[in-house]
């Protein structure tokens, strides 16, 4: 058990610093293309939602998020093992991302980055992530993520607390 606390430093949030967690939704230009006569710009297919085992159904929510006290402490991660979870900030604010590529996650094994209010993210189906860290007073985030058939509880929550202090997120 480490008696060290880790210090989680948020590097810049880019597709390829994330790949190995997901996929970053941003205004791309690269996958972008004029529709509507003109009027408008699709940036389009920045990530497909990965949702449907065991029945599995796509639905959109919003999360209204709150700040943690500070000094952030981050003590746990969770994943979902049947499907990927986006995030795509409604408001154009800075927020904060931690996630393990660890089988068996570690405050050591954490990696913190810093997305901008043009942002979003999809964690990949299965992928060790906190839950949402946002740093003005509200943050409203557009969710895409999976339900269960209807009536068929499927486990798509598994959580990992850490032994000892976990760590705790340098605010930028
Ligand atoms: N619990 C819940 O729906 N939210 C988390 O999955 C999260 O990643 O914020
Ligand atoms: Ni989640």
């Amino acid at each position: 058990m480490s008696s060290e606390i880790v210090t989680l430093r948020p590097e810049p949030l880019t597709a390829k610093a994330f790949a190995a967690f997901g996929q970053v939704i941003e205004a791309d230009h690269e996958k972008s293309y004029l529709i509507n006569e003109g009027t408008t710009r699709r940036f389009h297919d920045l990530a497909q939602a990965d949702v449907t085992d065991e029945g599995g159904e796509a639905i959109l929510s919003i999360f209204r998020g709150t700040p943690r006290p500070l000094p952030i402490a981050i003590s746990m991660l969770e994943r979902h093992p049947l499907g990927s979870q986006a995030f795509v900030p409604m408001q154009p604010a800075p927020w904060l991302i931690v996630v393990s590529d660890a089988e068996n996650p570690t405050p050591a094994s954490c990696r913190a980055f810093l997305a901008t209010g043009s942002q979003g993210v999809q964690y990949a189906k299965n992928v060790w992530h906190h839950p949402l860290l946002v740093l003005e007073p509200t943050q409203d985030f557009l969710i895409v993520d999976r339900q269960s058939a209807k009536g068929k509880a499927g486990d798509n929550l598994e959580e990992r607390w850490f032994d000892g202090k976990g760590a705790i997120l340098q605010i930028p």
